[in-house]
Order: structure tokens, then sequence, then C-alpha cells
């Protein structure tokens, strides 16, 4: 590891302001996807810890709050401005722990610092409004809060730009945070809380909890003090938090799986449409929640569209994040390389084609080869479970209206790609899909300026962009009479 990399890398949590070890002796330890070796260990903390990291967050936000949003905006440039000059550091650590190639790593810590830089700004443009009143002797003013101490649970796919966009908008808003970020890549979030400190966020405003997951869960989901909960995970974690949160009525945000079509119309550019599939279904080897899980492909160009993305996809490098070049990293862990073989075997025992790739990658570990398959169809169990893998499986369809019923029949809604160059269908595709977000002859639709989130089974809530400030203030009408 460089020594900036080791400078940043912290094998205790972060309360109060304070680098702590668990309570009890006991430590979780985080491995190399790459190749399984033990990179570093973790406190094991649970309920007693997360009880501390609310009451320093909660004694931490009166002085918070009380800053101006000149104030907040200036501590967040810094902490923005160091992730940038640490950003090689931070991207060693995110590859170590999670992965995915060095370049797309790094990729991942601009990303991150967009939210950032993002909220640092929006925390200057929480505007409210003057409304006519009903009373001549009184006039109604509307004001945006902070709502209070917010509770983050993030995923391993993206362990900094999770953090970012989710503590960005908080802290812009006069919100401390408490964040949980998956077993599997703690250390990135650690190395980002390291870079707060240096950047004057004072004690208690960003606490980076490691340790029981369902412990630390129930405490802060239990907890009244906690006043928000933004999770970005599977659907059925999802489910239970909010049922969790239910009791303290707490306002929640939830950004969960997906299951997402790319439809390629005949009129489609097919060079674009190929580079558009390759970003969206291999990027961090196909393990975001927007990737494509269905190709939904017109008759007319579907032999020349799965051949040419079978020769590009055949030429993708596959290999440990920190080699040269590595295009495909590991998986992160055994389970999802299993999910993404059983997808796989079903689909060609149910009669699908295999293209190319197919098997668990000769690098062994968490290692994948990409892989496209045609012929599928919907009885198969890549139609309805999100692969969360490098698997691209290709179905045929006739004219837009069966597209349209292909692409929408699934329990989720986050994510869709369309490739045409009719505008009218463009347009009549945007509409027609039952997706939070749509690209249209775009496979790359993740930035900090667009409202990122989903309906139906992928969630509640938008995040980036400057919808996503919403969720960490409350509205308040004061109805100001005496005059
Ligand atoms: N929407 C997205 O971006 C993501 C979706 N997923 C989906 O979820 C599947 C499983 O991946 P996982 O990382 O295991 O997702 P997960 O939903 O189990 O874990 C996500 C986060 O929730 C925490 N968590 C898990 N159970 C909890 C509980 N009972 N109480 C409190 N926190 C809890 C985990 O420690 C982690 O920090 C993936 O295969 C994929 O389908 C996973 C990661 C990101
Ligand atoms: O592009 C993104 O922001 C990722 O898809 C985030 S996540 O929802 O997959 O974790």
């Amino acid at each position: 590891m460089t020594p900036n990399a080791l400078r940043l890398f912290r094998q205790l949590a972060y309360i109060d302001g304070q680098w702590l070890s668990a309570d009890e002796v006991g430590t979780q330890a985080i491995f190399n996807p790459a190749n399984g070796e033990e990179i570093g260990r973790v406190p094991n903390m649970g309920s007693v810890e997360a009880r501390r990291a609310i009451a320093a967050a909660n004694a931490a936000w009166p002085a918070w709050r009380a800053r101006t949003a000149k104030e907040r905006c200036a501590i967040l440039k810094r902490w923005h401005a160091l992730i940038l000059e640490n950003a090689d550091a931070l991207a060693e650590i995110l590859t170590l722990e999670q992965g995915k190639p060095l370049a797309e790593a790094r990729g991942e810590i601009l990303y991150a610092a967009s939210f950032i830089e993002w909220f640092a700004e929006e925390a200057k443009r929480i505007y409210g409004d003057t409304i006519p009143s009903h009373k001549p002797d009184a006039r109604i003013v509307v004001t945006k809060e902070p709502i209070g101490v917010v509770a983050a649970i993030t995923p391993w796919n993206f362990p900094a730009a999770m953090i970012t966009r989710k503590v960005g908008p908080a802290l812009a808003a006069g919100c401390p945070c408490i964040v949980k970020p998956a077993p599997e890549t703690p250390f990135s979030a650690l190395a980002l809380a390291t870079l707060a400190e240096e950047a004057g966020l004072p004690a208690g405003l960003l606490n980076v909890i490691t340790g029981d997951a369902v412990a630390i869960g129930n405490e802060l989901c239990a907890s009244a003090t906690v006043r928000k909960l933004s999770f970005t995970g599977s659907t059925p974690i999802g489910k239970l938090l909010m049922q969790q949160c239910a009791s303290t009525l707490k306002k929640v945000s939830l950004e969960l799986g997906g299951n997402a079509p790319f439809i390629v119309f005949d009129d489609a550019d097919l060079e674009r449409a190929v580079e558009g599939a390759l970003i969206a279904k291999y990027r961090n080897a196909g393990q975001t929640c927007v990737c494509v899980n269905r190709f939904l492909v017109q008759d007319g160009i579907h032999d020349a569209f799965v051949a040419r993305l079978a020769e590009r996809v055949a030429e993708l490098k596959v290999a440990d994040g920190f080699t040269e070049g590595a295009q495909q990293g590991p998986l992160i862990n055994s389970r999802a390389v299993d999910k993404v073989a059983d997808h796989v075997a079903d689909a060609l025992g149910k009669g699908a084609t295999l293209v190319c790739g197919g098997e668990r990658h000769v690098l062994g570990h968490g290692f994948y080869q990409p892989t496209v398959l045609s012929g599928v169809t919907g009885e198969m169990k890549v139609a309805r479970d999100e692969t969360f893998g490098p698997l691209a499986a290709v179905f045929r369809f006739s004219d837009e209206a069966q597209a349209i019923h292909m692409a929408n029949d699934t329990e989720f809604g986050l994510a869709a790609y369309c490739y045409t160059r009719d505008l009218g269908r463009a347009w009549r595709m945007s509409e027609a899909l039952e997706y939070g977000m749509v690209g249209i002859n775009e496979g790359l639709i993740s930035t900090e300026v667009a409202p990122f989130g989903g309906i139906k089974a992928s969630g509640l809530g938008r995040e980036g962009s400057h919808y996503g400030i919403d969720d960490y203030l409350e509205i308040k009408y004061t109805l100001m009479g005496g005059l």
C-alpha cells in the first residue's frame, strides 16, 4: 500500500471525533475479493456503540445547525478538496476492498467528491416561501429546517460514492450523521472520515460505526433521536429497515434493487447501442443497481447487435483491479459468483444460447467471465431476478408495444435504457417506461446533478440534484400574527 493510502487506512471506528475499538474485544476481517487475502480488520461494534454514536450526533447537532450555510459550505468544500487531493490513495483502498479496476475506482472517488461539491453549494440555496396571508394582520412564512440525526446504511458496490451521496446533503442541510458501511468495504468510509476530520468537520457530525449490522441497525431504527434513515442495498433489507423505522415514524430514503431493461430498436445506431451496453452492463462487473439485467432487442437488429456486443465483450480484460488495463475485476464474494453461475446454468438449461463467456474465470476467487446469452425467455431466472454480475441476457421482441410490455413486466422500477433514432418513439418510450430513470441513447445515467432513484420495489426518494437535499429537511409554516 502506498504511504498516503496507509495514512488513510484506519482499522478503527470513528465516533464523536474519536478513533475507537469495540467495547468488547472483537473485530471483523475484510478480504480482498481478487485473492481472498485478509486486508485488515475493523471493530465489531454493536448496540452499545450505536447508542454512543447517536448521542454524539445529537449533541453535535445544535452547533452545526446554528452555523450559517456559508460556514457549512466552506467546511464541505475543504473536505471536497481533500478528497480530490487524496483521490489516488482513496482509489487504492477502494480497489483493495471492493475489487473494481483502479481506473474505475478513481472514477468513483471523483463521483463521490462531486456529491460533496454539489451539496456544499446547495447548502446556500435552501430557500423558503412567503405566502399571501388569509388574515390582514398576519403573515405566512415557510421555512425549511434540518430534520435532525441521520442514519445511513450503505452497500459495498460503491463504498465511497454511496457515503457522500447521503452524508453530503445531510451535512449541507445542517444534520449530523451516523454511517454504517457494508462489512465488505468499511475502509473507504473510514478514509473519508479521516479527511472530513482534516477538513475541520466538528466531532460528532460524522460517525462511522462498523460491526454487527443487525444490532447496529436495530438501534438506529428504534431510536427516536434518529429522524432520518437513508439506505442503499437490497430490496428485502430495505423493506425490513422501513418496517423497523415505522415505530418512530422516521423519514426513509431507500435506493434498492433493479431489473433494468436495455431496449434496442431496429433504427438504433448500432455502435452507439453497443458502447452504451458495455457500460450499462459491465460497469463494476455488473454490480450496480442500474446495470442492465435484460437486453430487449428488436428482430431486425438482433443478430448484428448480439454479434457486435459479444465481439466487444470477449475483448474485455478481466484481471485484478491493480493490473494495468484491467476492465473487469472480481465480484464481491463467492456468493455473487455462484448467483451468476446459477443464472447462466438456469438459462442454458431452459434453452438459451451461450454466445460468449459462461464460465468461472481461470483467475478463480471472485472472477467470472463476462458473458452474453441469447435466446433468453421469460421463464428463466434472469428474467425476474437481479443477476448483479457480468451476464448480458438477450431477449427478442417484434414491435414497440411488446417492448414496453416486456420492459415493464417486473416488480422493479429503477433504471431503463432505450436506443432509437426516432424522436417520437424516444418520447413515447420515456413516458411509457415505469422507471425512476430512463437513458435514451445513453448507457451511463449516474451524475450528481440529476435525481437518482426508483419506484415500485426499487425504493423511495431521490439522491443527488437539487431534489436530493429535500429528504434532509422539514418544512415549517409560521403564521406571524398580531401585526
Ligand atoms: N441498490 C444497490 O445499489 C445495491 C443492491 N444490492 C442488492 O442486494 C444484494 C445483496 O447485497 P448486499 O450487500 O448483501 O445487500 P444488503 O442489502 O444485504 O446490504 C446492504 C447494507 O445493509 C446492511 N444490512 C444488511 N442487513 C441488515 C439489517 N438486518 N439491519 C441493518 N443493516 C443491514 C449491510 O451490512 C450493508 O451495509 C445484491 O446482490 C444486490 O442484488 C446490493 C448492493 C447495492
Ligand atoms: O451509478 C450509481 O450511482 C450506482 O448505480 C449506485 S448504486 O445504486 O448501484 O449503489
